[in-house]
């Protein structure tokens, strides 16, 4: 299927890599317009196929005039498409059009007072002419040429936001996007709505009827979809969409890894059977999962094996359902993103999920993949949206690897048995203190080294557990969880004390980015 053929004409957001270049497709997101990030290098023969409503520049760490800076196609700017620059996108465009961009002696960072040139001008629509932005640059733009007309300035920056006199160019030195930018939403709505004409068409109810219709489309009468169902919310939400399109042509298939938490399976049938009546076939393929893991200790190598494995079980299973051409699994913009090697999209691999680069080349299936346009909060409001309970749309995400991207080296039954009994003791920890709903996803994590200790007055030298909680909207960034050190004390000392084979335990203090939730 067309990833993009469920979604509203796109705005596309070029990746020059900003730290943030999510949180300006998700501000679009939020004012009804459909966001897809690209690579900056993308053809304008390329975006005029993709007939985007408008193009945004994202900022980037580079500075525009250094050998190697990323550039993008000068063809962009002709394509009569509304472009708005932010920061280095600004100065690539001002500089590809005739401008000059340079370091000035005193740079810009965090909160600046503003001053609007001009208070007629559409961009600053209802924006006070005397407001705040946040600044993080150390070039800007000297002289923007006759044919710019600056809109903004700062005390240092006389050029704080500008538009080509003739083009359809806007640009910001500013970070519209971050919330230290009070007004930036709205002059980001300004663009899309006084500028690109936004016909926001980006909601929920909009996607789903989209959806429904292009899968009932898809789908021939006489065919049936294998949907891999996890307990988790994008693939019950996935589920849900199908069984609205299809009815009992989906057939809904769990598999037990042997990597998944203690009480999961048991968990995931009974709230799949008390909210959904599409059948269910539970499968135990733990010994299979096992088998291909033996000896592996490299995260993307397991990774791989782990995607082979779910696409061997689902396709035995398939056998014994007539007309079963189609896999549809709960596949999310970030698993996309974070996969790297998608078409259009930017090109870093963060680390290839199950899902997505974890497939096998012959898939022997056609894939549905509905959700794989949508952030996480999208896909909960979707769900919502649905009509699936709240206790599941707000369900901590567990990744399809499970337990084996948290057992790090080897992945062996005795060890992922200690990393279980872990896990269970502290979410238990974390329900018992009213913490769960506030934590975005919660786990431990068992590593491959030893430490000295004392139990009894005897020396131990035994196994370290990390413990990880995270808040989180879209999982695409996080920040670790302050939680209280008496229910870090308690886990530490119930997990110490009960679980066989651990001496210690230490909590994990790094946001996403540098790190990443897992730990592989
Ligand atoms: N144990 C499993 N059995 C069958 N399919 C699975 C299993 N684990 C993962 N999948 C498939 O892989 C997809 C991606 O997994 P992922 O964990 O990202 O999503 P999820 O489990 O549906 O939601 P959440 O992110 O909330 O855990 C799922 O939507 C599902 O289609
Ligand atoms: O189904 C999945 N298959 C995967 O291969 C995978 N890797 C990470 N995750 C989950 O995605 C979110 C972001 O995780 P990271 O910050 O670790 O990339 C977190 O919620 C992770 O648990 C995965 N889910
Ligand atoms: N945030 C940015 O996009 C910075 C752009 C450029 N590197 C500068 O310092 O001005
Ligand atoms: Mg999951």
């Amino acid at each position: 299927m067309d990833p993009s053929a469920l979604s509203a004409r796109p705005v596309l957001v070029l990746d020059f890599g900003a730290q943030y270049v999510q949180l300006i497709a998700r501000r679009v997101r939020e004012r009804h317009a459909f966001a897809r990030i690209v690579r900056h290098d993308i053809t304008a023969e390329r975006v005029r196929e993709l007939n985007p409503l408008a193009i945004i520049l994202s900022g980037g760490p580079k500075s525009v005039y250094e050998p190697g800076a990323p550039q993008c196609d000068p063809g962009l700017f002709h394509l009569g498409v509304p472009v708005l620059g932010i920061c280095y996108g600004m100065q690539l465009a001002v500089q590809a059009l005739g401008g000059k961009v340079e370091a000035p002696p005193a740079r810009e960072f965090g909160r600046t007072d503003c001053h609007v040139l001009d208070p007629a001008e559409p961009l600053f629509h209802d924006v006070p002419r005397d407001t705040v932005v946040w600044m993080s640059h150390g070039d800007q733009i000297l002289d923007a040429g006759a044919d710019f007309l600056p809109l903004a300035a700062t005390s240092t920056c006389p050029i704080a936001a500008a538009k080509h006199r003739t083009m359809p160019f806007y640009g910001l030195q500013f970070h519209p996007e971050v919330s230290h930018t009070p007004y930036g939403s709205l002059i980001l709505g300004n663009f899309l709505d006084r500028i690109c004409a936004n016909p926001r068409s980006w909601t929920m109810e909009a996607f789903i009827e989209r959806a429904v219709e292009q899968v009932g489309r898809q789908v021939g009468p006489d065919q049936r979809v294998v949907c891999g169902l996890s307990g988790g919310v994008d693939s019950a939400v996935c589920a849900a969409l199908l069984a609205r399109a299809l009815g009992p042509r989906v057939v809904c298939v769990f598999v037990d890894t042997g990597l998944l938490r203690g009480g999961e399976r048991a968990d995931v049938e009974n709230v799949f059977r008390s909210h959904s009546e599409a059948e269910l076939r539970v499968i135990d393929a733990s010994t299979q999962f096992l088998k291909a893991l033996e000896g592996v200790t490299d995260p993307q190598e397991k990774r791989l094996r782990i995607g082979h494995t779910f696409i061997d079980v689902f396709r035995e299973e398939a056998r014994s359902i007539p007309g079963a051409h189609f896999l549809a699994q709960g596949t999310l913009y970030p698993d996309v993103i974070e996969s790297g090697g998608e078409p259009d999209g930017p090109t870093a691999t963060i680390k290839i999920h199950h899902n997505v680069g974890g497939l096998p080349a012959e898939l022997g299936f056609e894939l549905i993949e509905p959700l794989r346009d949508l952030f996480k909060d999208e896909v909960r409001r979707l769900g919502l949206e649905l009509g699936l309970p709240d206790s599941l749309v707000w369900r901590h995400p567990f990744p399809g690897p499970g337990l084996a991207v948290r057992c790090l080296g080897e992945v062996t039954a005795p060890r992922l048995e200690v990393l279980r009994q872990a896990d269970a003791i502290f979410l238990d920890e974390l329900r018992q203190a009213g913490l769960e709903r506030q934590i975005a996803q919660a786990f431990a994590v068992l590593l491959p080294v030893q430490s000295v200790g004392v139990m009894g007055d005897a020396r131990t030298y035994e196994n370290v557990i990390a413990i990880r909680a995270v808040e989180t909207e879209d999982f695409m960034t996080a920040d670790w969880s302050r939680l209280p050190h008496e229910v870090l004390a308690r886990s530490s000392t119930r997990i110490i004390n009960s679980v066989k084979g651990v001496n210690r335990v230490v909590y994990d203090v790094t946001s996403k980015p540098p790190g990443t939730i897992e730990w592989e």
